[in-house]
């Protein structure tokens, strides 16, 4: 989620150079324990060496959108509007018509919103780029996205459904207050079910400005029509009329959080260990198997809905990013995300790619393993607890009590490897999700993965970036935790 603002008045110095400006600030309600921390804004003194470097970020924000995409199909929507006038009745090419003005809208207003867009996170001038992703750079040097590509994404729209107001009302019983199943920090999840009987949920976006709702929704919509996995949300359709809805399948057991937090009943072994190898699945096609590089950079237990089966499925594109193959990471301007998720590379820098959701997973693992939320109520990080445990493989101690030993141990044992390898420090070490799949499953040649991982560690004296993860201690991580969260309290 994100939020433009503009600078208050009297922005409040912190010491560093940096000072806060004043924004609302919506608490998450998905999860007891959730704090969201989109709009507390964080200024730095700049140079104007660091500002060029920034407006440089800025176009690459830009790029990374789905809304050129979205203008495209907006196109293609526009020239079959036109062509279809001859052959359907007016009341037929109506609808059509106004998604073409809905969607005009749209695209002027989150082009007036990106260039809102603030900087916040400290000036972070020369791009790291790790070996692997130095000579990919070189192989390919930066070059215009594919049009045929970018064609084929389109070709997508063709599956979804765009609802009317009315059917969406129907479907809701009125948006009845009786059928919410979930609220998140900027919706309002309603069940439904369709004329034809089929079960859904319909997102309603509720918070925020016009062109802040309208960004989210075309940065949530932009990427879920391109991704199509058995551990990913599916989408039905969406509706632009008296507001903004994305109609998804229903989830009949909700989110894994609902299930871990909510539930007298606690969720057994294999279920937990079906919900880490799927969700690992689906994230791993996310990073490597889509078209482009997707970045969810919100994975958590809320974000995790169960279908009948327990097969677990990413939802909640609303932060996601798409990265370009020549990238080796992206600098996001804001702080967004969830508290308890956050790899220490994006507290320092901004840093966001594939090793940022590795981390959350990482962290959602523990949850599974340990039945303890990412932050508890007192605000106390999971991965903190967590870490000294890790390293001792101490798992009696890890587990949770609640699962009374019931669990199997050899998977217990890959789910609590993957769990430390994923929320090392630095996000070098940390695997990639084809790894974590391999060490969840315990395939053959699994323990390369690790073997590997533990080298670069060996190799530790040639990296900066490894440099700055061992000088980023647990002392700096929590100190940079209550740094961002008083900030964002403070309003
Ligand atoms: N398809 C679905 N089936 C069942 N429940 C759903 C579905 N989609 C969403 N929910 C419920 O609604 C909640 C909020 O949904 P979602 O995370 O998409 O909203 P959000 O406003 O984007 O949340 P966030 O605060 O994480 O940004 C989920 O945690 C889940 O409990």
């Amino acid at each position: 989620m994100e939020a433009a603002l503009e600078p208050s008045a009297s922005p409040c110095e912190n010491g560093n150079g940096a000072s806060a400006v004043t924004g609302k600030l919506p608490v998450g309600e998905g999860t007891p324990g959730e704090d969201k921390i989109p709009v507390a804004v964080l200024y730095v003194s700049v140079s104007a060496q660091d500002l060029r470097s920034l407006d440089m970020e800025k176009e690459r924000v830009d790029d990374s959108s789905p809304r050129e995409v979205l203008e495209d199909c907006l196109r293609s929507l526009e020239s079959e509007t036109g062509s279809s006038k001859a052959s359907t009745s007016d009341s037929d090419s109506q609808p059509n018509r106004r998604a073409v003005s809905h969607w005009q809208e749209f695209v002027r207003l989150i082009k007036a919103r990106t260039i809102k867009r603030l900087y916040t996170f400290p000036p972070f001038v020369v791009p790291k780029l790790s070996k692997r992703k130095s000579r990919n750079t070189r192989a390919n040097p930066i070059s215009k996205p594919n049009p045929t590509e970018d064609a084929s994404f389109c070709s997508i729209k063709s599956s979804w459904k765009n609802f009317t107001l009315s059917e969406l009302q129907n479907a809701t019983n009125n948006f009845s207050p009786g059928n919410i199943i979930g609220k998140g920090g900027y919706a309002e999840v309603y069940k439904g079910r369709l004329k034809d009987g089929q079960f859904v949920a319909v997102k309603r976006l509720i918070q925020g400005t016009p062109e802040e709702t309208i960004g989210d929704f075309l940065s949530e919509l932009g990427i879920i029509v391109h991704v199509n996995h058995p551990n990913t949300a599916k989408l039905i359709g969406y509706g632009v009329e008296g507001g903004m809805y994305i109609v998804l399948q229903l989830s009949p057991h909700g989110s894994l959080a609902s299930l871990l937090y909510g539930s007298k009943e606690k969720l057994k072994w294999s279920i937990r260990y079906k919900i880490a190898l799927g969700t690992a699945k689906g994230l791993k096609y996310l990073h490597e198997n889509c078209q482009r590089r997707i970045i969810h950079r919100d994975i958590k237990a809320s974000n995790i809905l169960l279908t009948e089966d327990f097969e677990p499925q990413i939802c909640d594109f609303g932060l996601a990013k798409w990265l370009p193959e020549q990238w080796t990471h992206h600098i996001i301007p804001k702080f967004e995300g969830t508290f308890g998720y956050l790899a220490p590379e994006y507290f320092m820098h901004g840093i966001v790619d594939e090793k940022t959701d590795v981390f959350a997973f990482g962290v959602l693992l523990l949850e599974l393993i340990t039945g303890r939320q990412a932050l508890d109520n007192s605000k106390k990080s999971l991965v903190m607890w967590a870490k000294p445990l890790l390293d001792k493989n101490d798992i009696r101690e890890l587990a949770d009590p609640s699962l009374d030993n019931a669990y199997d141990p050899e998977q217990m044992n890959r789910v609590v490897l993957s769990a430390s390898l994923c929320v090392q420090n630095s996000s070098i070490l940390r695997p990639r999700m084809s790894q974590v799949v391999q060490i969840l499953r315990g395939d053959e040649g699994s323990l390369d993965c690790v073997k590997l991982c533990q080298n670069l560690g060996l190799q530790r004296t040639y990296s900066v970036e490894l440099f700055d993860a061992e000088e980023y201690n647990s002392t700096r991580y929590l100190s940079d935790l209550n740094r961002h969260k008083e900030i964002a309290l403070e309003f």
